[in-house]
């Protein structure tokens, strides 16, 4: 099996060497692609490689029938439809570390080119002009820097301006005061940080709450005279009420190295001489772009070849360490949640996932939305992963519910999912049994031990003498050969159920043999 990953924008050579050199991966570079003629390509690739240029739209997301996965070199997502690749079951991947020194670095160029006019001076003496007047800056020394999201870039940025003697205020929902007072910063809400700063930057990712959160009615509250920074997103600052207050004479200047609409070339904004701006550069530095191509190309071939991602952007992240102890149990869940399939009747409303023994040591959300994995593939079909599972139930009004649990019932582990549907409640439990691999060990309120695995016969019927005998003579009228077989009951000569796993897929009709016995009140061919 060959895996197709096609890169859209330019990344580093030398990033993308663990791609290049992966066994089943054949890799393609076409970086001019117009929307046109991506979403007619796209259908083919199973990756797809993009930095912030490459806009993956729902209308791309949907025509890439075998995308499974779209890795972004670099940490924004805005320019993926995060939304429609969750739909579609695609896993959305960053690279979130690889390019925080670069982005901090340039922010820091960025902030003393506008307190010294370096752009504009340098612009000047290159038309010919020796203009030592027009260019008089700020010292930074003792200047207030606000920073508004105090996440990794952030972070970096405060460090390096306390470098330059300035005072730092920031501002993060998650920034607390013991964590200002160890980065040696104050911290208050964002009306205090924009009320003081003489300089403030932004580092927060573009979202709703995010979108044009600096606008006229913050530039009112700023400092006369404040200096804006945006190396973050486009949109973060309104960049209409930016033009004005810099008009107004609120706003001495601004350094912006990203837009709302990119390639910004045409800009208003450039018509400014308070403002200095750079074409989205701040990853754009040999170090970064070899550091994100080398961990989104490894999180690729590590999700096409394992099934497994070290950043994913729209699934929960889990640890290593913690994914390699889960994984064993992968499988069972996914049976677990198939052989419920075929024995629950009516439409599920209710799936409760319990886990009980040493698995609930481990963050165990893969497991569940394996297991609800299991439960939807057989009627939705095969688009059905872990990415989407949760949403398709979501959406069809199913809740799922986690537990964790101490009763082991002697085992180990234990893996039990329950069913819920207007007219019944099922349940089925699995262990790992040491050596021996995965068993389903319950069903409903009956004992078995059954390898969840290939063609099966679930059998309800009363406990009687005679009746197992009559079950083989009647498949054996239809050539069918019996493998195992695993029988519970309740009571003596009570309700029983018997499971049958034999050599070759059963057409449900040869079973009508079974279902005319006296006995047998349930027959039902499961696949898993
Ligand atoms: N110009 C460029 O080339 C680059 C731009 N970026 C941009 O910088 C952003 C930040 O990157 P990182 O620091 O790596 O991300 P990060 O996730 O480490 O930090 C973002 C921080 O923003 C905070 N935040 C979210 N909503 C907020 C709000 N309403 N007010 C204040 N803070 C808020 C979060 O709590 C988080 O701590 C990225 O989302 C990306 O858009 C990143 C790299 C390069
Ligand atoms: O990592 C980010 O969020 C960036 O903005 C960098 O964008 P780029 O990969 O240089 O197009």
């Amino acid at each position: 099996m060959t895996y197709k990953v096609l890169i859209s924008d330019p990344l580093s050579e030398d990033g993308i060497q663990p791609l290049r050199a992966a066994e089943g991966i054949e890799v393609d570079v076409q970086t001019d692609l117009s929307a046109d003629e991506l979403a007619e390509k796209i259908g083919s690739y199973d990756a797809l490689l993009v930095r912030s240029q490459t806009k993956v739209t729902r209308d791309i997301i949907s025509q890439a029938k075998n995308l499974k996965i779209i890795g972004r070199a670099g940490v924004g997502v805005d320019n993926i439809d995060l939304s429609a690749a969750t739909e579609y079951g695609v896993i959305v991947v960053n690279a979130p570390d690889g390019n925080t020194n670069s982005a901090a670095e340039h922010t820091v160029a960025m902030l003393m080119s506008l307190a010294r006019n370096i752009p504009q001076a340098f612009l000047s003496l290159k038309n010919k002009k020796w203009d030592r007047k027009t260019h008089v800056g700020v010292e930074l020394k003792g200047k207030t820097l606000g920073v508004i999201g105090m996440g990794r870039i952030g972070v970096e940025v405060a460090m390096r301006a306390k470098g330059q003697r300035m005072k730092v205020i920031g501002y993060d929902p998650f920034l607390t005061k013991d964590r200002a007072e160890k980065l040696g910063i104050d911290y208050g809400t964002v009306e205090d940080v924009i009320k003081v700063a003489d300089f403030i930057t932004v580092h927060t990712p573009l979202l709703k709450e995010t979108k044009h959160m600096i606008n006229k009615a913050a530039f009112d509250k700023m400092k006369d005279g404040v200096q804006i920074i945006n190396c973050a997103r486009g949109g973060i600052i309104d960049e209409d009420a930016l033009y004005d207050a810099i008009k107004d004479g609120k706003v001495a200047g601004a350094a912006l190295d990203v837009f709302e609409e990119e390639p910004a070339t045409d800009h208003c904004l450039l018509d400014l001489p308070e403002v200095i701006a750079t074409p989205h550069l701040g990853a754009s530095t040999v170090e970064a772009q070899e550091n994100v191509a080398i961990d989104v190309s490894h999180d690729v071939v590590r999700y096409l070849t394992e099934g497994v991602a070290r950043n994913p952007v729209n699934l929960p992240s889990v640890p290593k360490e913690i994914l390699n102890k889960i994984e064993p149990y992968f499988n069972l869940s996914e049976k677990l949640g198939t052989f419920l399939t075929h024995v629950c009747e009516g439409v599920i409303e209710e799936i409760n996932v319990s886990y009980s023994g040493e698995l609930t040591e481990f963050e165990v959300g893969p497991l569940t939305r394996n297991t609800v994995k299991g439960l939807l593939k057989r009627h939705l079909g095969d688009h059905v992963n872990d990415v989407n599972a949760s949403y398709l139930a979501e959406k069809r009004g199913i809740e799922v519910n986690e537990h964790k649990s101490s009763q082991t019932k002697g085992f180990t582990n234990l893996l039990k999912v329950e069913v819920k549907t207007k007219s019944s409640t099922r349940t089925v439990a699995g262990t790992l049994l040491n050596g021996l691999g995965p068993r389903i060990v319950q069903v409903d309120n009956y004992s078995v031990d059954v390898i969840p695995d290939g063609h099966m016969i679930f059998v309800n019927h009363t406990d009687q003498p005679g009746v197992i005998g009559k079950v083989g003579s009647s498949l054996a009228e239809k050539n069918i050969n019996i493998a195992a077989m695993q029988v519970g009951r309740s009571d003596v000569g009570g309700e029983a159920i018997m499971i049958l796993t034999v050599d070759k897929h059963v057409e449900d009709e040869d079973l009508n043999l079974l279902r005319d016995l006296e006995e047998i009140h349930g027959v039902t061919v499961i696949e898993l």
